[in-house]
């Protein structure tokens, strides 16, 4: 039997919350941007970054200036507005992942409905693909999502790990079905042709199984490590991680 050949696995750091720290006294620190660069030494392939309609973390000029500053990919995460089309035309991004957003809610509590939303979406991810940025649709794991997110033409999907992350907290069984949704939607989108990436809520405990999925290319992870840098540095948050994510991959390469 031969061994199932594994593609590396990338790390987008998500530095939204340091902004957000930034943003609870109106001054300058600490800088996402300053952030975002000790990501990248630390071994970040990537930044994700969030600028909400609301602007609650992420401004305007901290795109431009991660745009002008980070040696790394910039994955710019948008609502399906005219404005951030805009937005994102003006910077051009490496990437551009659109996701679902509500003004009155917490966090992106759930995946963009793709399959409901096709005739708004499909000019949007012609613009954004024509301008050469590389657009991913932030989904749940549904393969009626998938195959949607395939007929709209987007190359990538991100599957959103919040509910995964939550039943982590719930139960060993809960953890095992969502874990099985994530796998099998995985599969499904990779049969498509689209490119897999995975996030939202992804901490040491959770990213292993997640790690472990051949199909998966990329993992976006913020609100954890910026929790977990205050007790171990960024730095050493990241490295972490990313050695977490390694091993999980490797465990499971050995297993194929
Ligand atoms: C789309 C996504 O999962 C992240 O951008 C996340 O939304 C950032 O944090 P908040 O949801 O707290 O803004
Ligand atoms: N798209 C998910 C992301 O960028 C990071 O989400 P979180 O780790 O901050 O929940």
């Amino acid at each position: 039997m031969t061994a199932m050949a594994f593609e590396p696995l990338r790390l987008g750091v998500n530095i939204d919350h340091v902004a957000t720290v930034r943003n609870a006294r109106g001054g300058i620190h600490p800088d996402p941007i300053r952030a975002a660069l000790v990501a990248a030494e630390a071994g970040a392939d990537g930044i994700t970054a969030h600028l909400r309609e609301d602007r609650r973390h992420i401004r305007d000029d901290d795109i431009a200036r991660l745009k002008a500053a980070i040696p790394i990919p910039l994955n710019f995460e948008m609502a399906a507005t005219s404005e951030m089309v805009a937005i994102a035309l003006r910077h051009r991004p490496h990437a551009a992942c659109i996701v679902p957003e509500r003004r009155e809610e917490r966090t992106t509590e759930g995946g963009l409905d793709a399959a409901g939303q096709m005739a708004m979406l499909r000019p949007i991810v012609g613009e954004l693909s024509a301008a050469g940025i590389r657009v991913s649709l932030f989904i749940a794991p549904d393969p009626r999502q998938l195959d949607a997110a395939a007929a709209l033409g987007a190359p990538v999907v991100e599957l959103h790990t919040g509910t995964y992350c939550e039943a982590y907290e719930e139960s060993a069984e809960a953890f095992a079905a969502e874990s099985r949704r994530i796998a099998e939607a995985a599969r499904h989108g990779a049969a498509l042709g689209l490119e897999i990436h995975a996030g939202h809520g992804l901490s040491y405990e959770t990213v292993g199984p997640v790690a472990a999925l051949p199909m998966v290319r990329e993992l976006n992870i913020g609100h954890f490590l910026i929790g977990e840098a205050i007790f171990r540095g960024l730095d050493g948050a990241i490295r972490e991680m990313r050695r977490a994510m390694e091993a999980a991959r490797a465990a499971a390469e050995a297993r194929a």
